[in-house]
């Protein structure tokens, strides 16, 4: 039976469609919004889906509306994926009260204490429901995925693409959070998601899993140089450390000037998407 999806709007874009829907997710227990950019070679064959995860405060709308994707990805053949950052609505106590935690703040992990564990559960979403939703009710290739993210959402397309390499065939990243253990932002959020015990964080944290596991293909990330986070929060080198110790091939390219947000990810999502349709096409 084919899962119910909701239809809350779409767009001719690029030759493509643009559209927003939401469905009852059974991993987080409530309804979740997606967004999907269909490339006009869908409407012959099945194409790759790449999956974007937004970061902190973000929507399943931010990367469709400010990343500029769509164009390069309706020549490349690509389906965008996007999701919501966390689900929302459930009104647990204390998932309000700051932009760093909580609503719009999942971590895409699955978080093990109460009162988060029922719901909080963006990993299992994003490996699982998700794509066997959009596989089910979009034209998508179930044989080949890209995954990739900014700030918290790079932390989540790099743990979740490390720990399950099968699931996710094309990687890359916009200043990820790569060592939330170490920062403050992922302190924050594992030690209410996942408890006091700091081992158990490693296995959410893209450095330590790099550490020691090769994934399969290339990694591209970008990091901006006027990043107004990166000194407190991303900790793009103990990445590079990993990489080293594991051998893991990285391409990290720092770009001066360039901050946080989104003019940033337009500036370089075209090096991305060509990233992700050379890998998933190969
Ligand atoms: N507190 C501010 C800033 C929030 C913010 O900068 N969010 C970033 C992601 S930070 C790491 O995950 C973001 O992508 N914002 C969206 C944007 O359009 O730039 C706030 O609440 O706005």
């Amino acid at each position: 039976m084919m899962s119910a999806i909701t239809t809350r709007s779409t767009h001719a874009c690029f030759g493509g469609t643009q559209g927003f829907y939401s469905h009852l997710s059974t991993s987080t227990g409530i309804e979740m919004r997606f967004a999907v950019f269909v490339p006009p070679q869908a409407q012959t064959h099945t194409v790759p889906a790449v999956y974007f995860l937004a970061g902190l405060t973000c929507t399943e709308e931010t990367f469709a509306i400010k990343a500029g994707a769509q164009r390069l990805a309706a020549e490349l053949g690509l389906m965008i994926v996007t999701c919501d950052t966390s689900p929302r609505g459930l009104n647990i106590p204390g998932d309000s009260e700051s932009w760093d935690f909580g609503v719009g703040a999942g971590f895409y992990l699955d978080a093990t204490q109460e009162p988060w564990a029922t719901n909080y559960r963006m990993g299992t979403y994003v490996n699982e429901e998700l794509p066997a939703l959009i596989e089910e009710n979009f034209s998508a290739r179930k044989d080949r995925r890209g995954l990739f993210g900014h700030s918290m959402g790079g932390h989540g397309a790099l743990v979740n693409a490390l720990r399950n390499p099968g699931r996710w065939h094309s990687l890359s990243a916009f200043a990820p959070i790569s060592n939330p253990c170490a920062v403050p932002w992922g302190e924050k959020a594992f030690s209410r998601y996942l408890g006091d015990d700091r081992e158990a964080w490693k296995a959410w944290d893209a450095s330590e899993l790099m550490r020691n596991k090769k994934y399969p293909s290339s990694i591209l990330i970008d990091q901006g140089l006027g990043d107004q986070f990166l000194e407190q929060q991303l900790a793009p080198e103990s990445l590079e450390a990993a990489a080293e110790l594991s051998g893991q091939a990285l391409t990290l390219r720092r770009h001066e000037g360039y901050d946080h947000g989104y003019y940033f990810i337009q500036t370089f999502i075209a090096d991305h998407l060509a990233h992700h349709a050379a890998v998933l096409n190969s």
